[in-house]
């Protein structure tokens, strides 16, 4: 017998529509009544730690996760399956996935159609998360996002459709699995990445978008401003228009962290150019290339750092690893 931890944390996977179409909170869990649909050998233990729709989810909700799952690890679970609003799901699942260190599977699914639309897919995506949490293939493979029949690695994922079913993909790598209608299907194995244990996620990391003609002025704001670190999801392969540079540079003197991903939904950022506001100036100054995490990610990622008490060292390790 396999036993899963249910954490239920709101979501439309939660929610109902109205006759007049407008999806919001249902009263009671309409995934309450799913126990007949799950594998005899799971036992399932549910509980609903809060019922937030996912933007209203910063990372104090995250840190309670991760300190649930941390107990559960001592409590003979073999898995967790955490059902989640799919606007934010992939931040908690970047966050779970490197802030502590895993020893069962832990599975994050969610629905794009709620509980009583046509063609709802929380249901389905609810069991087939929690077949996935129950074997034991899922263990070994980072925090796995279920959606659609598809195992995405939480690290990777991102929801690329604002209301298709077909929305979770992983652009550059693809799904690390499949659930076909009999097995859990592994196609890859998630390379094994170093997890920092935090107590806490104080501190303001702001994420910006590079574009063309991006106003210098920004920068400026956040040196006055008291933040603990910046992320840019810069142009390209990892560059940023020029008329940024002075300000950004005195913004990194003053002692900000500043990290740097593409704002491309492929490839990773790197310094390959050498004209003004070019990843080689840019490196040179200061900047932290992220490799092939969205800013989202890449903000939790600093915020993680920073939270573990890193040095100005180990965090451009840490960031740029
Ligand atoms: N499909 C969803 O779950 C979207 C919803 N707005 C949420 O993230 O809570």
């Amino acid at each position: 017998m396999k036993k899963v931890l249910v954490l239920h944390t709101g979501g439309t996977i939660s929610m109902t529509q109205e006759k007049d179409g407008a999806v919001g909170l249902s009263a009671s869990h309409p995934l309450k009544e799913s126990m007949d649909l799950i594998p005899d050998n799971v036992e399932v233990v549910v509980e609903e730690i809060f019922n937030l729709p996912s933007p209203h989810i910063t990372p104090k909700e995250m840190l309670l996760l991760k300190k649930r799952i941390e107990k559960a690890q001592t409590q003979n679970f073999d898995g967790v399956v955490i059902t989640h609003g799919t606007d934010t799901l992939e931040e908690t699942a970047y966050f779970l996935d490197i802030s502590f260190k895993k020893e069962i599977a832990v599975v994050l699914t969610g629905a794009m159609r709620s509980s009583n639309e046509l063609g709802s897919d929380g249901l389905y995506n609810y069991v087939q998360a929690i077949i996935t949490a129950s074997d034991d293939k899922s263990k070994d493979q980072g925090v796995l996002v279920v959606m659609n029949d598809e195992i995405h690695a939480g690290r990777f994922v991102t929801k690329t459709h604002t209301t298709s079913v077909d929305t979770f993909r992983t652009p550059t790598f693809g799904p690390i699995g499949i659930l076909s209608k009999r097995q859990v299907i592994f196609l890859k194995e998630v390379v094994e990445h170093h997890a920092l244990n935090i107590e806490s996620v104080d501190g303001k990391v702001i994420l910006l978008k590079a574009y063309a003609g991006m106003d210098a002025m920004l920068f400026d704001v956040l040196k006055e401003s008291r933040v603990d670190g910046v992320v840019i999801e810069a142009l390209g392969a990892g560059n940023l228009p020029p008329q940024v540079i002075t300000s950004l540079k005195e913004l990194i003197d003053s002692g900000i962290p500043v990290s740097l991903v593409s704002r491309c939904s492929n490839g990773i950022a790197e310094d390959i150019y050498d004209y003004e506001g070019g990843g080689i100036p840019l490196r040179k100054m200061g900047v932290m290339f992220v490799k092939g995490l969205t800013g989202p990610k890449a903000r939790l990622r600093m915020l993680v750092g920073i939270n573990a008490r890193l040095s100005h060292h180990e965090l451009r390790q840490f960031m740029t690893e």
